[in-house]
């Protein structure tokens, strides 16, 4: 049996992250966990299977199934303002790492980036770009729901999100961006996770990261708890039962578009019954709102107290102080709920006594979107299996 000291200072050459020696001498049992550095998609119970049958130790099944799944991995995802505009995670891009915001309703993975003018890198992180990586002829040009969107040239780079690597990634860097962009200097790029049919990439798409790794990772899914006012989680590659209450109920998605579609079959208002009415939708973090039909919109504000749809403001406003029902959409057969408090998105300018409502009309955008108001009170699964589904829960 080597030494404490031996097997400390061993451990240390190897680049192993352990105790002070002093505290090992303390414990009667302890563990070490070494990471090791490796190249590919990272997988903590790989490293504890390679530790052991170092020292000639049993490797536990469960340990050797974990290994043999594939890697996983977490991202945060923290509000970009005090409203949950939107939710950005840190992604190391080559050896930079951005604040992307991440975006199941799009499909291109791009950043800002050094063939930008200078001015329009004030405050942000960006890609810098290596020639010898650039994916030759191909460009890339995006629009977004809001009237924003971006435009430049494709590069193949590392990309790196919550430990998972994608050794050779379609990296889109921005030439240009609209002005929504230039004066969001906390968002450095988009990571787009719906479905690679829609990316923009010219002449030949490419792949979203998720995309990408899928194959490797320990199960073909991601999972979004984004929150009220606080930071959430991506996991990627599993599910987390500890970030959900009660059971996870699922609806076929339709990937036709390239979004994850899926029909909810009815929806109600605070304490009312529910209407039974078929909403085709799209679950997209990269929206901050929930769009809905017209129709379903009147209802829910008849039951908002002093509120309007005003054209100053652009949309359904109401008092600040108004106590707002909740809102549910029937998905899966399942009801599941919005709190009224999580309708109210935001002041109409900072200070002002009218809020902003969460619930607006989708009229022009040809389907209803459960952005960020809707999802931060879930747990969603996005499950990239033969037939792809969606998988709610209460968070
Ligand atoms: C606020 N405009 C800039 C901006 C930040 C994120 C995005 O991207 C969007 C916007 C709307 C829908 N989906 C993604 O635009």
């Amino acid at each position: 049996m080597p030494s404490i000291a031996s097997l400390t200072a061993a451990l240390a050459f190897a680049g192993a992250v352990v105790a002070n020696p002093i505290e090992l001498q303390k414990r009667k049992a302890f563990s070490i966990h070494q990471e090791e550095r490796t190249t590919f998609a990272k997988n903590g119970a790989q490293s504890r299977v390679n530790t052991l049958r170092k020292f000639s130790k049993p490797v536990p099944a469960n340990i050797l199934a974990a290994a043999a799944a594939g890697p996983t991995g977490t991202a945060p995802a923290v509000p970009g303002d005090a409203y949950d505009s939107l939710y950005l995670s840190p992604v190391t891009i080559g050896n930079t790492t951005l604040q992307l915001d991440f975006d199941t309703g799009s499909a291109d993975l791009w950043a800002f980036s050094s063939l930008q003018p200078s001015s329009q890198l004030t405050g942000h992180d960006y890609y810098k770009v290596d020639p010898a990586k650039k994916v030759a002829g191909a460009t890339w040009k995006i629009s977004y729901g809001d009237g924003s969107g971006a435009a430049g040239t494709v590069y193949a780079d590392k990309v790196v999100v919550g430990g998972v690597t994608a050794t050779s990634q379609a990296v889109e860097a921005a030439t240009s961006v609209s002005s929504s962009f230039a004066s969001d200097r906390d968002t450095d790029g988009l990571l787009g996770l719906a479905f690679s049919s829609i990316n923009t990439v010219q002449p030949n798409q490419a792949k979203t990261w998720f995309d990408t790794v899928h194959s490797t990772l320990a199960a073909p899914v991601f999972s979004v708890a984004l929150k009220y006012h606080a930071a959430g989680t991506y996991d990627f590659g599993f599910i987390d039962s500890a970030k959900y209450t009660g059971a996870l109920t699922y609806v076929n998605v339709n990937t036709a578009n390239g979004f994850w579609e899926f029909t909810s079959t009815g929806y109600a208002v605070g304490t009312g019954t529910v209407v039974k009415t078929s909403i085709d939708a799209i679950g997209d973090t990269g929206t901050t709102l929930l769009y809905l039909p017209t129709a379903v919109v009147r209802a829910y504000y008849a039951k908002v107290t002093g509120s309007s749809n005003s054209a100053t403001y652009g949309g359904y406003v109401f008092p600040c102080t108004a106590t707002l029902p909740s809102f549910t959409a029937v998905i899966g057969g399942v009801n599941q709920v919005v709190p009224g408090k999580y309708i109210n998105y935001a002041p109409v300018t900072d200070g002002s006594s009218t809020c902003f409502g969460g619930i607006q009309d989708n009229t022009g955008i040809g389907f209803s979107i459960f952005g960020d108001i809707f999802l931060k009170s879930k747990y969603v699964v996005h499950e990239l299996s033969s037939t792809p589904r969606l998988g709610f829960a209460q968070q």
